[in-house]
């Protein structure tokens, strides 16, 4: 998918290179030396020319990040399968979000005062730090208020994302911290596509919980309850499970059993937009761990949320 052939060769990203490209946000790429490296943690050209970092695991998969949305776009299993899925009519050109792999919805899940999901999938993020843990490399990207969130949500915040890549799983750590003066609130999701087959994908663990199910009016989702011990993606869906399980596991169709574990993502979002994207429903189904009701931070206050997908 993604060309990674440049020009000229980039370095792999020690912490110390990464604090000194930090220090000037935008300028990672033409800041780096020219020396050709291939460890767990590098950037490189992405689709768009987007900078892109590129996590490998020693066990042999392979993770892809745009630093625009701070959006994992790939994750590849040693055997080069990929479990995330990206649409066709995505575009790499930062007029519209990345529309695949986990984009983040932050400040605010689905429609509101502001544009649906929020700003950070539309901003770059920049990189504050990697390591390589016992062979799998970390990157921790950063995301601070400017005048284009400010525009839309007049305060100071930080988000740190610590992405760790693994031999059969990924795992992310969201940190919003307020940094203004006075309290906000937010609503957030991690809205992530897996690849599948549509009609032999399932859902298992949201069983008795509370739903508010958006079809067919997402401005006036309807409360209910869910019965089912699997759920199936047989048409349009579109719904929120409120106090979602912690472990959550996703049968793609395809031969993979993916578990979706979280600490404090509250809830979970399934969505399959089934014949309104025609060309590529029956490829993925999203599962997406979300915060739906509000979260509030007062000054310096900190929310923290993990993520691990694995694979067995
Ligand atoms: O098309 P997007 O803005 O990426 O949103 C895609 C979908 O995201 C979530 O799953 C919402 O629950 C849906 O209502 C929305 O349609």
């Amino acid at each position: 998918m993604a060309t990674v052939s440049m020009a000229f060769s980039l370095p792999a990203l020690n912490s110390r290179t990464l604090r000194r490209v930090n220090r000037k946000p935008g300028l990672a790429l033409a800041t780096m030396n020219k020396e050709a490296t291939a460890v767990g943690v590098r950037v490189t050209e992405g689709e768009g020319n987007l900078p892109k970092v590129v996590l490998t695991s020693a066990g042999g998969s392979e993770a892809d990040i745009y630093l625009f949305g701070g959006c994992v776009t790939s994750w590849k299993v040693s055997s080069g399968k990929d479990i995330l899925f990206v649409r066709p009519d995505a575009v790499f050109n930062k007029k519209k979000p990345i529309s695949g792999g986990i984009p983040h919805c932050f400040p605010q899940f689905g429609p509101g005062p502001m544009q649906q999901h929020g700003f950070a999938r539309n901003m770059d993020w920049s990189i504050v730090d990697s390591e390589i843990v016992e062979g799998n490399p970390v990157v921790t990207l950063e995301l601070k208020d400017g005048p284009y969130s400010r525009a839309m949500w007049d305060f100071s915040f930080r988000a740190l994302y610590k992405v760790i890549l693994n031999a059969k799983s990924i795992s992310t750590e969201l940190t919003i911290t307020n940094t203004d003066n006075k309290p906000f609130a937010f609503s957030t999701a991690l809205h992530t596509y897996f690849s599948a087959s549509v009609t032999g994908a399932s859902v298992k663990g949201l069983k008795g919980c509370k739903t508010l199910n958006k079809d067919p009016d997402p401005a006036n989702p309807v409360e209910g309850k869910e019965e089912r011990d699997v759920v199936t993606f047989p048409g349009f869906v579109d719904c929120v499970y409120l106090d979602a399980p912690s472990e959550l596991h996703l049968d793609n169709g395809l031969g993979d059993i993916i578990s979706i574990c979280s600490t404090n993502w509250s809830d979970a979002v399934l969505w399959n937009p089934h014949l309104q994207m025609e060309a590529c429903y029956k490829d993925f189904v999203c599962v997406e761990n979300a915060k739906i009701g509000n979260v509030q931070l007062e000054p310096e206050q900190s929310w923290i949320a993990k993520q691990h997908l694995g694979v067995s």
